[in-house]
């Protein structure tokens, strides 16, 4: 069998700066296609910074600046000639709270498409919609209500609609910054499956404060600590023999 596993993200020797604090201190690491990676560490230690980093969301942030080199499929994300609003579209996110537009479920999910011209026809659009929503597990619960508006539905549902509303513009990655931290376990449980299928299609790279949700979801896992990668491995390898000091205490729970 192939055992190659394409390499999605590349960056090399990042730097994140907010005005004077250094947030990310030369972080280099390969983001494989086809797989969920999932960002470990202690609160405070640049997770979320370099997620950001991903899709170019830091540029919404006015005293942030980042150096260093982000490649997706070879191409440099933060060159000249790249839109960061196309860019979004091929690198999707999901935000630790649930926030769909305050617009109907249907235009939740219809927005992206329209806005980069991806459907010719209502027909086109309907199918776009039906397709997000299937593939984000939530079609069967909101097909008999597609002009209710978003926010109405319960917070694991919200968190889907907003999965369907990122995979509806047909992303190539899927960005998640604690996906499940303001769901209950049942729906964690369902957005965990959804996470599972989703690495067919895409290059997930998950934030997560579970050590048992990275455990259960992902197959590579970054240790970030002190604005450094420590360790990035195999999942197995990080939780049963990681080879960094600082890494088994953090998994151990000895601080955090
Ligand atoms: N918008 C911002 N403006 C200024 N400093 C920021 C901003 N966002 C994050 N920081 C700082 O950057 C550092 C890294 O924060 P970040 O949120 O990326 O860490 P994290 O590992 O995701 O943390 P947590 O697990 O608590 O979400 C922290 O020192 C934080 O205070």
């Amino acid at each position: 069998m192939d055992q190659t596993t394409d390499i999605k993200i590349v960056s090399r020797d990042v730097h994140v700066y907010y005005g004077e604090n250094e947030a990310i201190k030369g972080v280099s690491l390969e983001i494989e296609d086809n797989t969920v990676t999932a960002f470990i560490g202690p609160s405070g230690c640049g997770k979320s910074t370099f997620l950001r980093c991903l899709n170019r969301m830091n540029d919404t942030i006015d005293v942030c600046r980042v150096t260093g080199d982000i490649e997706l499929d070879g191409h440099d994300i933060y060159a000249r000639e790249i839109d960061p609003v196309q860019l979004r579209a091929r690198v999707g996110m999901v935000f630790q709270k649930p926030n769909p537009f305050p617009k109907s479920i249907y235009d939740n999910v219809a927005y992206g498409p329209r806005i980069h011209g991806l459907a010719d026809s209502k027909a086109d659009l309907d199918a776009i919609v039906e397709h997000s929503l299937r593939r984000a597990a939530i079609w069967d619960e909101v097909k008999d209500r597609l002009d209710a508006p978003g926010t109405g539905l319960s917070g694991g549902q919200q968190q889907r609609l907003c999965i369907a509303r990122a995979i509806a513009t047909a992303p190539e990655v899927l960005l998640m910054d604690e996906p499940c931290s303001a769901l209950d376990p049942i729906a964690t449980a369902q957005v965990e499956e959804l996470i599972h299928e989703l690495r067919e299609n895409y290059a997930v790279v998950i934030v997560t404060h579970s050590m048992q949700q990275a455990a259960r979801v992902s197959q590579k896992t970054a240790f970030f600590h002190l604005g450094l990668v420590l360790e990035y491995d195999e999942t197995g390898k990080i939780f049963t023999n990681p080879d960094h000091e600082k890494t088994q205490q953090y998994i151990t729970g000895r601080f955090g």
